[in-house]
């Protein structure tokens, strides 16, 4: 293991100002640390994306319907999604996995797609507990497992992505009731809530986490309050972390299930690394929840692991400067700053 100030050392040592790429050189520093060398890798990465449904969109949580959630699955599974496009662009592989979709089971899918259903969607978090404890334990053991597949197939740089009509609802609940930010603060639109949809979406909210703040149990206030690719989510970071490769964490879904990867696998957040400050208005919060600095601001809000893949050359290029960069000393120039 290194620690913090030797990657400084060396990045200072190199053949240009110190500190002359500016913030490149503090994810340089975070890379480095998430893996434990000096000289880290980005390749190969990998996608995995984790589906599921809520049964909080029959509470009008949503602009979209469920029935959205599997034909996305299907557009994913054809390769025509916004995440295969950008998952191409930057050489990254991409892997698709059912853990809670409502509807009818996928058949006929390509060898990338596990069907690993812990239920076929969540129960409204509106009316009562989303899930068991014994459920989310489940899906983060799916989670996990995918985690550690990816790892034994060589992955440097792992990225979990969802796709779940209802779960930016999910995803504000786990960042009020884990940052203690006011339940209203924690509520966006979304994938275009409009405010009719955004009144219904305060409500359930604020009901949903004023049960999980009065359960004493975390995992029970967790598990009560989540989505079955959320819990998958957590448990793919938890087990990456402890495996020792960088994650890459996408938007405010993908930071809500960071979010409970730290709070049951506390240090997990070591090995984050954020891609971006998404849209919703509640993502700073949990990025500052878990010290983490968004590296691009660009109001991207669609999750699928979208934003991480955009900022994933951000990566390759800390990637290079600590690697490929001469030091000042070994092309004859003496130091001057
Ligand atoms: C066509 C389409 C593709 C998507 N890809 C990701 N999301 C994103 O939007 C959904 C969450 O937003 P909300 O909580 O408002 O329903 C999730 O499926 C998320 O992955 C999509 C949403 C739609 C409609
Ligand atoms: O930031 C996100 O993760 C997000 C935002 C809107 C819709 N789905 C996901």
């Amino acid at each position: 293991m290194i620690a913090e100030a030797e990657v400084r050392a060396h990045l200072d040592a190199l053949a240009k100002p110190r500190g002359a790429m500016g913030r490149l050189e503090d994810v340089a520093v975070r890379l480095a640390l998430s893996q434990g060398w000096i000289d880290p890798e980005t390749r190969p990465r990998q996608l995995v994306l984790f589906a599921g449904d809520h049964g909080c969109v029959d509470d009008g949580v949503s602009a979209w319907p469920s029935a959205v959630t599997g034909v996305m699955v299907g557009a994913i599974l054809g390769g025509r999604a916004t995440s295969n496009a950008l998952a191409a662009a930057q050489d990254c592989a991409l892997r698709l996995v059912d853990v809670g979709v409502a509807g009818p089971r996928t058949t006929d899918a390509p060898a990338f797609f596990r069907d690993a259903r812990v239920g076929d969607g969540t129960a409204s978090l509106a009316r009562g507990p989303a899930m068991s404890v014994d459920a989310f334990e489940a899906a983060w053991a799916v989670g996990a497992d995918e985690a550690r597949r990816a790892v034994g197939d060589g992955a440097a740089v792992l990225i979990a992505g969802e796709m779940g009509i209802g779960n930016t609802t999910p995803a504000a609940c786990l960042t009020a009731l884990i940052t203690g930010i006011e339940a209203d603060a924690a509520v966006g639109r979304g994938a275009g809530a409009d405010d009719a949809v955004m009144a219904a979406k305060r409500a359930v909210v604020a009901g949903a986490v004023a049960r999980a703040r009065g359960e004493g149990d975390a995992r029970a206030a967790i598990a009560g309050i989540c989505g079955y690719e959320i819990a998958a989510m957590a448990g793919f970071y938890a087990e990456g972390a402890r495996a020792g490769v960088t994650l890459l964490i996408d938007g405010y879904v993908a930071t809500a299930a960071a979010l409970v990867a730290e709070r049951l696998a506390p240090g997990t957040a070591r090995a984050m690394i954020a891609a971006h400050r998404s849209a919703e208005p509640g993502h700073a919060a949990a990025l500052a929840a878990l010290g983490l600095a968004p590296m691009l601001e660009w109001d991207m809000r669609l999750g699928e692991g979208s934003g991480a893949l955009v900022a994933l050359p951000l990566l390759d290029s800390a990637a290079a400067l600590l690697r490929d960069v001469a030091r000042l000393d070994a092309i004859g120039v003496g130091r001057a700053d």
